[in-house]
């Protein structure tokens, strides 16, 4: 393998460490960071990170309240919880997991968390913060992509910089942390043309689009960094990523697995979030 691994089990890891050493900062002034997560339906993909979000929390030293409501759950009674935990002073993190079943609207529920309690970084007030460089909460998954390029000791700066993919929760707001890490970001999307030649100029690319071999080695510049955010499955049924990883290990100058890659970071970085909702709300930040 010529790539460097890019490990996020173990940055991720190193991050946790920090967020812990945060809480227990917060829990010398007599504040415990609290997050609320709330679960509808039951889907079992989602079960696990509610579960691995509990964990990290109690590793952490973050006190974490579950919420678990049957998959028939009302848009009006999802509503009516958030409005309580919005008002509970000593919750201050409020996520709920994503996605909820198709009688919820997604927006209505982004909508209705207090923008200071939003760890997910989701609510429209701390997309434009985030679009405005102010200060605040930093989205999960974009925020773990920053800091596994880096802390794996490469810059961004001056990089052409492709995002695969342009949905809310990855792709648009990395192609924004990658351009104010002064990287030239370019967008592509299922009506991109010439995927393949635009890649081929990258030096970072970063693939969020959930199929598999969207990146393959013909496609990929020598020595450039790859990032993936995919969770497919593959033909045996083996948990894998949208880049050809076997074939482009051996082009790529770093690239991270899957799994173990960025998953891992989404739920490190969330730990930090409920740190900085806990300052927010207590007036440290
Ligand atoms: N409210 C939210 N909903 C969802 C989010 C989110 O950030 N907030 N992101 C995803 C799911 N997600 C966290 O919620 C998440 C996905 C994957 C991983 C992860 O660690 N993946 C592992 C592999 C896990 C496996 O074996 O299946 C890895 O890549 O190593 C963590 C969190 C959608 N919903």
């Amino acid at each position: 393998m010529k790539a460097q691994l890019i490990d996020g089990k173990r940055i991720s890891a190193e991050i946790k460490a920090e967020a812990a050493e945060e809480a227990a900062a917060l829990k010398a002034k007599g504040i415990t960071p609290c997050l609320a997560v709330v679960l509808v339906g039951d889907d079992s993909a989602s079960q696990v990170y509610v579960n691995n979000k509990k964990k990290a929390c109690e590793a952490v030293g973050i006190r974490s309240v579950s919420h678990v409501l049957s998959g028939e759950t009302t848009e009006e009674a999802l509503l009516e919880l958030i409005a309580k935990l919005n008002a509970d002073k000593d919750i201050h993190g409020i996520l709920v997991q994503m996605p909820v079943p198709k009688q919820i609207d997604e927006r209505k529920v982004i909508l209705a968390i207090d923008p200071k309690k939003d760890v997910d970084c989701f609510h429209p007030v701390n997309v434009g913060n985030l679009h405005t460089g102010g200060e605040g909460f930093l989205p999960c998954t974009p925020a773990g992509i920053i800091e596994l390029i880096k802390r794996s000791g490469h810059s961004i700066e001056g990089k052409q910089c492709v995002v695969i993919g342009r949905s809310n929760i990855v792709g648009k707001p990395v192609a924004m942390l990658l351009m104010q890490e002064n990287g030239t970001v370019t967008i592509c999307h299922s009506k991109t043309r010439n995927l393949a030649e635009i890649c081929r100029g990258a030096d970072i690319i970063v693939s969020a689009v959930g199929k598999v071999n969207t990146v393959t080695a013909d496609m990929v510049k020598e020595g450039a960094i790859l990032i993936d955010v995919g969770m497919n499955r593959n033909e045996a049924g083996k948990l894998c990523g949208d880049v050809d990883f076997e074939n482009v290990k051996e082009i790529a100058g770093a690239i991270t697995p899957v799994p173990g890659g960025v998953g891992p970071m989404t739920i490190a970085m969330l730990m930090k979030n409920c740190n900085t909702a806990a300052k927010i709300q207590n007036g440290l930040e």
